[in-house]
C-alpha cells in the first residue's frame, strides 16, 4: 500500500481526537489541524446551545476542510494529521473527495482530489461511559457533554472498503494509543 499522506483521526466528541492527533503529528513530524478550529460561528453557537449539527450544518464545513486543508496540502506534498469527528461515511467521503465524489472529465479541480488510498482513517472507539466521564472533566470547550448521545446516534464506524485502523481508547492513555497507531502504520 502507498504510504498515506493524511491521517484522519475520527470519533465522537471526547474520544481523544485532538489529544491523540496532536501526539501523532508530533511523532510523525506532520502538520496537525483540528477541524473544531474551522467551524463557523453559527455552528459553534448551535452546539454551545446543546443542539446537534445537521447535515446542512456539517457539509459546508467538511467541504472547506477538504478544499483548504487536505487537497491543497497533499497537492503541495505536505503530510497532514486532521482531527475531525467525521461521524458518517458520507462525511469521510467528502473529506476525501470533496463535494463531488466522482471525478468529472474536464474538471480541473479533479486533480486536487485525494485518492482514497492517500487517506488513512484512524477511528478512536470507546464506550459511552468512558467518553462521557472524560468529557465531563474537560474544561473550556464549547461542546456540551449532553450532545454525546446524539454523536453516538449519528456515528457510522468505518468498515471495508474504507482504509482504516480502529483503536480502543477505553483502557489506554493517549501516549499508548498513539504508539498503537504508529505500530499499525509500520505494519501497513
Ligand atoms: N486515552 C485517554 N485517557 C484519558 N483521558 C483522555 C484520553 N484521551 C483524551 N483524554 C481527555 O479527554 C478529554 C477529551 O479529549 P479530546 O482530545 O479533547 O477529545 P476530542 O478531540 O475527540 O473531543 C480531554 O480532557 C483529554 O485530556
Ligand atoms: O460534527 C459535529 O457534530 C461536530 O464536529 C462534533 O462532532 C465535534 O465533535 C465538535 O466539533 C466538538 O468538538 P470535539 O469533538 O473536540 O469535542
Amino acid at each position: 500500500m502507498e504510504a498515506p499522506a493524511v491521517l484522519l483521526v475520527m470519533g465522537v466528541s471526547g474520544s481523544g481526537k485532538s489529544t491523540v492527533g496532536a501526539l501523532l503529528a508530533s511523532k510523525l513530524g506532520w502538520k496537525f489541524y483540528d477541524a473544531d478550529d474551522y467551524h463557523s460561528e453559527e455552528n459553534r453557537m448551535k452546539m454551545g446551545r446543546g443542539v446537534p449539527l445537521s447535515d446542512q450544518d456539517r457539509i459546508p464545513w467538511l467541504c472547506s476542510l477538504h478544499d483548504i486543508l487536505l487537497s491543497r496540502a497533499v497537492a503541495s506534498g505536505q503530510r497532514v494529521v486532521l482531527a475531525c469527528s467525521a461521524l458518517k461515511k458520507t462525511y469521510r467521503d467528502i473529506l476525501t473527495r470533496g463535494r463531488g465524489a466522482v471525478p468529472v472529465k474536464g474538471d480541473e479541480s479533479a486533480k486536487e482530489r485525494l485518492a482514497g488510498e492517500q487517506l488513512l482513517v484512524v477511528y478512536l472507539c470507546g464506550s459511552f461511559e468512558t467518553i462521557s466521564r472524560r468529557l465531563s472533566q474537560r474544561k473550556g470547550h464549547f461542546m456540551p457533554p449532553e450532545l454525546l448521545q446524539s454523536q453516538f446516534g449519528v456515528l457510522e464506524p468505518p468498515s471495508g472498503p474504507e482504509n482504516f485502523l480502529q483503536v480502543s481508547v477505553d483502557q489506554k492513555s493517549p501516549a499508548e494509543i498513539a504508539d498503537a497507531v504508529m505500530e499499525a502504520l509500520q505494519r501497513k
